[in-house]
């Protein structure tokens, strides 16, 4: 008989790591094999189930993302740049096939997962929701029809623990934004305004962040004209929407080449 995908979860006593050991645990269509955390966090050695306060899952969480990377298939990784960069390097050596959430990433960073993208597939996106990835197909389309005559700014709200800014989805709606009107984001960015700044540079693309309480997710991408504003909304409510995305992108990369991919490749979009 076929056995499922065996995938790990690091990370996994946090916000998106516990919301994907759920997921994953509870899938007709993935086993969970393993959960990785930090050396020093209080959950490594008990059941990860245990831990999150439910029943035993029968697996335990480990700070050696090797050991448990060589049994699986698939590591689902929401953690940080850092670690990220670490686990992409393992998973390659494993030729688990590496599901990339974590935001916050630098060049230094994404040459990183370049490299180790050579010898297993990769699938990185700031954002894994469908709802989203379908609003970054549409932010593409709507710059590309407008112009530089509409005036691009993207706001995002998240709560009060989120450590990066803008966004890793801010920062893809910028880039879909970029694409459609065809320049490269880095070129016509404007991020942190304070003081006196100036008047708007023509064909800038802007962003601003907001930070507070338990927001999950909120992202507008705002075309202002003359007279006129359109503006394309996107609002998440529950974390499971990037859990299941993460998901489909871990079992849509079985079997896929090595290489570097995202959420619109797994969604087809
Ligand atoms: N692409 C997407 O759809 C989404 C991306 N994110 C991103 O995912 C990341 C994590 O977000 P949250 O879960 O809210 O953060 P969190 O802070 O709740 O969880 C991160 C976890 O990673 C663990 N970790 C850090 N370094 C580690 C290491 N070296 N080894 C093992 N574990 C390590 C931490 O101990 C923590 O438990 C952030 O970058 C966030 O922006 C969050 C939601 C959706
Ligand atoms: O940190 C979060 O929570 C989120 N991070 C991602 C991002 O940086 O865009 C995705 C989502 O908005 C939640």
């Amino acid at each position: 008989m076929h056995e499922l995908p065996g995938l790990v979860v690091t990370g996994a006593s946090g916000r998106m790591g516990q919301t994907l050991v759920r997921l994953v645990a509870g899938s007709d269509k993935a086993r969970l094999v393993g959960a990785v955390e930090r050396p020093g966090n209080p959950w490594v050695g008990r059941d990860v189930g245990e831990a999150m306060g439910g029943a035993a899952l029968g697996v335990v969480v480990t700070d050696d993302p090797l050991e448990a990377f060589a049994k699986a298939q698939g590591v689902i990784d929401f953690t940080s740049p850092a670690a990220t960069v670490e686990f992409a390097g393992l998973a390659a050596q494993a030729r688990a096939v590496h599901v990339v959430g974590t935001t916050g990433l630098e060049a230094e960073h994404l040459q990183r997962l370049s490299a180790a993208a050579r010898h297993a597939p990769i699938i990185r996106a700031g954002n894994m929701s469908l709802g989203l990835n379908l609003l970054t197909a549409l932010t593409r389309k709507v710059a590309e029809a407008l112009g530089e005559d509409w005036d691009v700014e993207i706001v995002e709200a998240h709560h009060r623990m989120k450590v990066d800014a803008p966004s890793g989805t801010a920062l893809m709606l910028g880039e879909a934004a970029a694409a459609g009107r065809g320049v490269a984001l880095e070129e016509v960015s404007d991020r942190g305004r304070d003081g006196i700044t100036g008047a708007r540079t023509r064909g800038h693309i802007g962003f601003a962040s907001l930070r507070g309480g338990d927001i999950v997710g909120e992202h507008d991408v705002i075309f202002a004209g003359e007279g006129e504003r359109v503006i394309l909304r996107h609002v998440a409510t529950d974390r499971a929407i990037f859990a299941r995305g993460a998901l489909r992108a871990a079992l849509w990369g079985q079997d896929r080449a090595p290489g570097e991919y995202s959420m619109m490749d797994v969604l087809g979009l």
